[in-house]
């Protein structure tokens, strides 16, 4: 059996070794500076993020990590200490689904890190606008819920931005009742955003049946009118419960254990090939015969995976339809970039939403 060291001889190794980590991430905030200044001097004057870089910093630390930390912790150390390194260089501004405390602010920093300057803002539409104004040089927005669906809202506006997609990020979904009360008897009105109210239907219908539901505009918004009446509860995440000072009723009640919203970041620019990047076009046919096999024809030529297809009415002819694709690859790569021109000829209409670099986190 190995001696056990002293508790304070421990520390002073920790804190000799503190002493060193502290004097490298300095090391690295002056490159990052150095960075900012060469970006300057080649005429750079809008956002100093880059996405592709990002992923590619974050994969080479999961590939390198000699443990006994997880990947998964690694990452997130690294994902912070480039969020800082970025405020340094520019700080960055993300305008996000607010208002605080909604799931879309949490997807903002599992993305940028904490050190960005989150906006929250009131509507999807307003975030698109809040982008394409420059007030902001990203944007979060949701765009599906492994239970509920595609958010129609965040597709439409695709239809009419020149806003590229820039990132992609994943947040497991937990749902909790919260209220001042302390037990589900004194519950006599539950809000919640409707999506979430959706994610949790079955567990409503069990356990409070008969209590009215109300549909409010972000799961945030629900805890905040639950702080002002002890007989009215919210369906939101842990971060309202903190923000709003709530009582965590019960935990955990989406009905699927599953239950993931996947978000992506709005912005201009387009990030570079990264080698696991994704895809999004809007691809509109026309009513014709044959559309999905003129769509999915050039993608099964050229090996293309295909992550995702959606259908959405195009608001122009009656029965006419757009799809939202995703596929696996970055519009530069080659075999892409054949599909995309193959597509483009069969089809009325292609928009590239952007290529980007698969979620690291
Ligand atoms: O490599 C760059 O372009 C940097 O600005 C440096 C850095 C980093 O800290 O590693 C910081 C921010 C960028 O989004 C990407 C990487």
């Amino acid at each position: 059996m190995t001696a056990i060291i002293p508790l304070s001889e421990l520390r002073e190794r920790i804190d000799a070794i503190d002493q060193q980590i502290l004097q490298l991430i300095n090391r690295r905030a002056e490159c990052a500076i150095e960075v900012a200044r060469t970006k300057m001097a080649e005429g750079e004057t809008g956002s100093f993020y880059r996405a592709d870089r990002e992923a590619q910093v974050l994969r080479k630390i999961k590939e390198l990590n000699p443990g006994p930390l997880s990947d998964h912790a690694s990452v997130h150390l690294f994902r912070e200490l480039m969020s800082a390194c970025l405020a340094l260089e520019k700080p960055l501004e993300v305008a996000f689904l607010g208002p605080v405390g909604t799931f879309t602010q949490q997807a903002t920093f599992k993305h940028f890190g904490h050190a960005v300057k989150g906006i929250p803002v009131a509507t999807i539409p307003e975030i698109f606008l809040a982008v394409e104004t420059s007030h902001c040089q990203f944007g979060v927005v949701p765009v599906e819920n492994s239970t509920e669906g595609v958010i129609a809202h965040t597709l439409d506006r695709f239809m009419t931005t020149s806003l590229q997609i820039c990132g992609e990020v994943e947040i497991r979904v937990h749902q909790n009742l919260l209220g001042k009360m302390d037990n589900l008897a004194a519950i006599n009105e539950v809000y919640s955003h409707q999506q979430s109210l959706a994610q949790c239907r079955q567990w409503l219908n069990t356990y409070l049946p008969g209590v009215p539901c109300t549909a409010v505009s972000s799961n945030a918004e629900a805890a905040r009118l639950a702080s002002l009446d002890h007989n009215k509860a919210a369906i939101a995440g842990l971060m309202a419960a903190e923000l709003y000072e709530l009582n965590i009723i019960e935990q955990h009640i989406e009905d699927e254990s599953n239950n993931t919203t996947r978000f992506i970041v709005i912005g201009k620019q387009q990030p570079a090939s990264t080698g696991l990047d994704k895809t999004s076009i809007l691809v509109s046919t026309g009513n014709q015969a044959g559309a999905l096999h003129k769509i999915l024809g050039p993608f099964a030529e050229y090996g293309i995976s295909m992550a995702h297809i959606e259908s959405r009415p195009s608001r122009q002819g009656l029965w006419e339809y757009v799809f939202f694709i995703d596929i696996d690859g970055h519009r530069d790569d080659p075999d892409v970039a054949k599909a995309l021109e193959t597509l483009q000829n069969n089809v009325k209409m292609l928009k590239i939403l952007g290529s980007y670099p698969k979620a690291v986190i």
